[in-house]
């Protein structure tokens, strides 16, 4: 594994005075916020407060209508190389086995260049972190919903990045799955040392994963803001009964229903 390019506490990315849309319309406006290198943060909010379209303006995917996005200390105008998205749907192509598809994206222009021993090891590794090594084989129509997924975090983790995208990556996926996922994912991002942007609307996935959640909120006719953060500092693992976990729950929700 290549050394990541922050030591521990810098800055991953930062956003200030974000505005972005579709056509003339806003959607999301006056959005400041900083991801710290190695920090889990959640985005949390009710369906259509612009969750998804943040994160792709985060990402470089959707241009911002006004204010700025850096990362890495750079201004960040189009997806970056050492940034990786995971989102609902795996998204594997089906002509190519798990190794493929994990494989899939680090020959990219726009990736830094791989010795091919350099890129088999990460494939390798990548596919055992996610626990699939016995399945490497395996075609995308021969997994479960879980393994999918599995591989599509793989497929990410591979590319090292120094922080991970993750649109509602659990949200199609059944209870003990999720579970599961969940409890991966922190581990994985743990030992990779990545930080994540993880969009959910899952109040227990934000309290169980994050690090800091920021909450989202729409008020009608009006673009989407941040409108709470609570920075979690509950032992890992953690896990629905766990002290603390009920008051933040509580705390989330009454937030919620006042719409901040
Ligand atoms: N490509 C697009 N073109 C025009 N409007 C869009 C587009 N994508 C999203 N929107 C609108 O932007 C608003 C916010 O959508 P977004 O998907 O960002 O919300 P969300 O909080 O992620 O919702 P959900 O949790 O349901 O996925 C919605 O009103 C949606 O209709």
């Amino acid at each position: 594994m290549t050394a990541p390019v922050l030591e521990q506490g810098a800055t991953a990315l930062s956003a200030s005075g974000l505005r972005i849309g579709y056509g003339g319309k806003t959607v999301v406006d006056d959005i400041s916020l900083t991801i710290d290198k190695r920090e889990i943060v959640c985005l949390l909010g009710g369906s259509g407060c612009g969750k998804s379209t943040l994160l792709r303006g985060l990402a470089g995917l959707s241009p911002a209508q006004s204010g700025n996005v850096s990362f890495l200390g750079e201004p960040l105008l189009e997806p970056h190389p050492r940034a990786a998205l995971v989102f609902q749907q795996p998204s594997l192509l089906p002509w190519l086995n798990v190794e493929g598809n994990v494989g899939f994206g680090l020959d990219f222009a726009r990736q830094p260049a791989i010795a091919r021993d350099a890129r088999k090891q990460r494939v390798v590794e990548a596919i055992e972190a996610v626990g699939l090594a016995a399945r490497a084989h395996a075609y995308p129509a021969q997994l479960s919903g879980g393994q999918a997924q599995r591989v599509a975090l793989a497929r990410a983790l591979a590319r090292q990045p120094e922080l991970l995208f993750a649109d509602e990556p659990f949200s199609a996926l059944d209870a003990i799955t999720r579970a599961e996922m969940q409890t991966l994912l922190v581990d994985l991002v743990h030992r990779w040392h990545t930080a994540v942007l993880l969009v959910t609307h899952d109040i227990d996935e934000a309290i169980l994963v994050a690090d800091r959640i920021l909450l989202m909120a729409v008020q009608p006719g009006q673009p989407g803001k941040i409108v709470r953060e609570w920075k979690v500092d509950l032992p890992r693992p953690r896990h629905e009964y766990a002290e603390g976990v009920a008051g933040l729950r509580l705390d989330i929700i009454k937030a919620l229903r006042e719409g901040a």
